[in-house]
């Protein structure tokens, strides 16, 4: 399998200006599984033009709004049509197994349907103007041109979370993929053609970040970029975004505390304690690496996921018995492997995995062992550096406050967990943990419903919920004098 594909600019499927294109890769096999147009700056500029031109048409942006929100149903209608050969994409692409992302394919569908929903729910506010005879309103109207870039981990996912509330709100948006995994995007950006979504409304280019993202970052003519990604990529697209004060959404990393208190559910806290972090092999921004357990079961607990984790599976996304897939890539292992290496050298004790596996069946994929230390303190690297991969770190703590104060010792601030059967002091936890979502007795667990985002440098702005809609508009006052007369003060 190899296929063709192309970028989508002003309506029509094109190849790059350079003619320059890209392998795409299968991280279980490294086999290329389909060559695409690699984008660059004058790919960008042409698709910022068009989406610049449609927006200022006013076309889109006038469409009644639930006319909006009927093309909107239509991609969730198509995404779902299309659900089995998305989500084989999917798994081919990232090496995720393909159950996850046929779970994924159905948040995706959920997360155009609830912004069809809301398109046409907002229709401004009257306010109580203090002015006799006079009207006072506000308004929300689209943002503009809003540059849209994705990472590889979730690539239709994250995409889905900036497409159907930019579509929705009249927006016109130039979509930029992970340059490693943008084969669902492409594939999405057909259904959105299907669904009559105005030639101009939602470009595609294709390409690296320092190119494209790159300049989707620093144009005059882009006015909000929404980006989802690693830190310091988001510093670098945030200080680009200053040189028209675009407006800025980022969703960055995480290091995400997962607190077990010893009166939780044993077996619960240990089943959820691995999956959220080893799903989709710890490739998670919200995945909870950071374990912080009471004393009192620490040893028993440890004990409890090691001799889980000695009987993963480890395999193809397409057999059905894989409970973990490969990472990404090979430079990302490299990068796992680093970590790991300097959480040894920290001090940490390796209570099962570090390395690679020698299972002669996956030496052509990018796999790792899902790895657990334990003796974890605060200052180490692998405690406050975002790995993301299959390691877990392991803390001890003999209070409430000291749990919530090692939860928190982090520049991170994205998603945390709290299991405990005792309700009320899970409640002064949570409310003391910084960080955008935290979780009681469950993890990772999200819905178009509620927002998500981070804490400190997590990010800026929210996706999802009512939130992740108003980041695509501007807010306006209409105030109009009803019995105008002279002031006569000059
Ligand atoms: N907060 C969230 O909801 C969330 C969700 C998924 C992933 N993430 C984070 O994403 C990271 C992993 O993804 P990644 O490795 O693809 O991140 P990354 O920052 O390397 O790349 C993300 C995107 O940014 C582009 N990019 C790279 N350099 C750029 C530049 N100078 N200007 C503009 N764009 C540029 C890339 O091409 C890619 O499309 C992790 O840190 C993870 O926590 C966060
Ligand atoms: C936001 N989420 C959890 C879907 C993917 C994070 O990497």
């Amino acid at each position: 399998m190899n296929l063709k594909l192309k970028q989508y600019i002003n309506g029509v499927w094109v190849e790059a200006n350079s003619g320059n294109t890209r392998d795409i890769i299968n991280p279980f096999n490294q086999e290329i599984i389909a060559t695409v147009p690699e984008g660059d700056e004058s790919d960008a500029k042409a698709a910022i033009a068009a989406a610049r031109a449609a927006f200022d048409g006013g076309e889109w942006s006038s469409t009644p709004a639930t006319e909006r929100g009927a093309i909107v149903r239509k991609i969730a209608e198509l995404i779902e049509r299309d659900r089995e050969e998305l989500a084989r994409l999917e798994s081919l692409d990232t090496g995720k197994t393909v159950e996850e992302s046929r779970g994924d394919m159905d948040d995706i569908a959920g997360v155009f349907r609830y912004y069809a929903e809301l398109a046409d729910k907002d229709g401004g506010e009257l306010i109580d103007s203090p002015v006799p005879n006079s009207i006072s309103r506000v308004v929300r109207e689209p943002v503009g041109v809003c540059g849209q870039i994705t990472p590889w981990n979730y690539p239709l996912l994250q995409a889905s979370w900036k497409l159907a509330p930019a579509l929705a709100t009249g927006n016109t948006l130039i979509m930029k993929p992970s340059e490693i995994t943008p084969l669902t995007t492409i594939k999405v950006f057909e259904l959105m053609e299907e669904a009559l979504v105005p030639a101009g409304v939602a470009n595609l280019v294709l390409g690296s970040g320092t190119t494209v993202g790159a300049e989707l970052s620093r144009n005059m003519d882009v006015d909000l970029i929404s980006f989802t990604g690693g830190i310091v990529t988001g510093k670098k697209i945030m200080q680009a975004a200053s040189i028209n004060v675009k407006k800025l959404a980022l969703e960055l990393g995480g290091k995400n505390p997962n607190i077990i208190f010893a009166d939780a559910d044993f077996e619960t806290a240990v089943d959820q304690a691995l999956n959220g972090v080893f799903f989709h092999a710890g490739q998670i921004c919200s995945a909870g690496t950071r374990l912080i357990v009471e004393e009192s079961i620490h040893d028993k607990f440890v004990d409890a996921l090691v001799e889980r984790v000695k009987k993963f599976k480890l395999g193809s996304g397409f057999d059905e018995d894989t409970q973990m897939g490969p990472l990404i890539s090979a430079d990302h292992l490299a990068k796992v492997e680093k970590y790991v290496a300097a959480g040894v050298n920290e001090g940490a004790t390796l209570a099962v995995g570090g390395s690679r596996p020698e299972d002669p069946e996956l030496q052509k994929g990018f796999f790792y062992l899902p790895t657990i230390f334990t003796d974890c303190t605060t200052d180490m690297s692998v405690v406050q550096e975002e790995a993301f991969g299959p390691v877990i770190t392991v803390e001890k703590f003999t209070s409430e406050e000291e749990a919530v104060k090692l939860a928190n010792d982090s520049i991170y601030g994205l998603a945390g967990g709290v299991w405990t059967n005792d309700i009320v002091k899970a409640e002064r936890c949570v409310r003391k943990m910084r960080m955008g979502t935290v979780w009681i007795n469950d993890f990772n667990l999200y819905f178009p419903h509620a927002p998500w985002g981070g804490f400190k440098q997590s990010g800026i702005g929210r996706e999802l919920g009512k939130l992740g809609i108003e980041e695509y508009t501007e807010t306006k006052h209409i105030f109009q004098n009803l019995t105008p007369e002279p002031i006569s003060w000059f």
